[in-house]
């Protein structure tokens, strides 16, 4: 099967710098990569580099065999890349409803089928943005960008300053449209375990350079290299009953 996204030794930063280095990357249809790293180590200018809002310095950038190296990012989104940034930017003085038909594009992703997705955002179809909570947002922003119906979403932090009860509905309506709905994702996360779930493989940045890649499972049943290169303690959590 070809690749629906293809980085190959990518290079890229801001101004003079560089932040991410020669990096390799290949996601095929359908499928989910999450984006792991400790703070200020990339991941978020991976995601830029993807849309197309850093500079560049090197190496390719593909989305289903088109070359989208020195593509400006209207053209990536057009050529379907959809994108939910960490400020979630949803139109705040327009009503969950008119953020989603403003924007909606003709596709599988109706606004009746993200209400399916997220019934909440049917619930409050008329209020405005400003009135929701930082979850509802979350949601609004996740609904706006797959009306847009892109081949490919990225999603930069989902859960974060999320209750702990909201992000694990969010992270169920992410399971559904990546696992039940066929959506290929790259998602950013500081929480490994709560993402790995989710996706299908996972990579690990340091200072801008993947030191590891793999399958989501492989993490899960051997977290080592989490607690190597993020710090944290991914012990499988103890049975029930165990004494502390
Ligand atoms: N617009 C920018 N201009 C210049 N430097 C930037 C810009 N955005 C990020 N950087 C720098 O690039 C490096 C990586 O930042 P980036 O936001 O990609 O990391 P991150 O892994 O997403 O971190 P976080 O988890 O804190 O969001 C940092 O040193 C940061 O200071």
């Amino acid at each position: 099967m070809s690749d629906l996204l293809n980085l190959h030794q990518v290079s890229a930063g801001y101004g003079d710098a560089t932040v991410i280095s020669r990096i390799d990357l290949r996601l095929q249809p359908g499928e989910a990569l999450a984006v792991l790293g400790r703070n200020g180590t990339g991941k978020t200018t991976l995601l830029n580099t993807i849309i197309g809002v850093t500079r560049h310095r090197g190496g390719t950038v593909t989305l289903a065999g088109r070359d989208l190296t020195g593509a400006r990012p209207d053209r990536r989104a057009l050529a379907g890349i959809g994108w939910v940034p960490q400020e979630r930017n949803i139109f705040k003085s327009l009503t969950v409803e008119e953020n989603l038909t403003a924007v909606a594009r003709p596709g599988l992703w109706t606004v009746g089928r993200v209400y399916e997705m997220f019934p909440r955002l049917k619930e409050r179809r008329a209020n405005m943005g400003s009135q929701l909570s930082g979850g509802e947002q979350q949601m609004l922003a996740i609904a706006r960008a797959l009306v847009l119906n892109p081949r490919l979403l990225l999603l930069d932090e989902p859960t974060e300053g999320l209750a702990p009860i909201i992000v694990e509905e969010l992270l169920a309506a992410m399971k559904r449209i990546i696992r039940n709905e066929g959506m290929s994702a790259v998602v950013v996360e500081q929480h490994a375990q709560k993402v790995l779930g989710v996706t299908d493989s996972a990579i690990i940045l340091d200072r801008g350079t993947i030191v590891h890649a793999g399958s989501s499972r492989s993490l899960i049943d051997d977290p080592a290299p989490l607690e190597q290169h993020l710090g944290v303690t991914a012990r499988k959590k103890p049975r029930q009953g165990a004494i502390h």
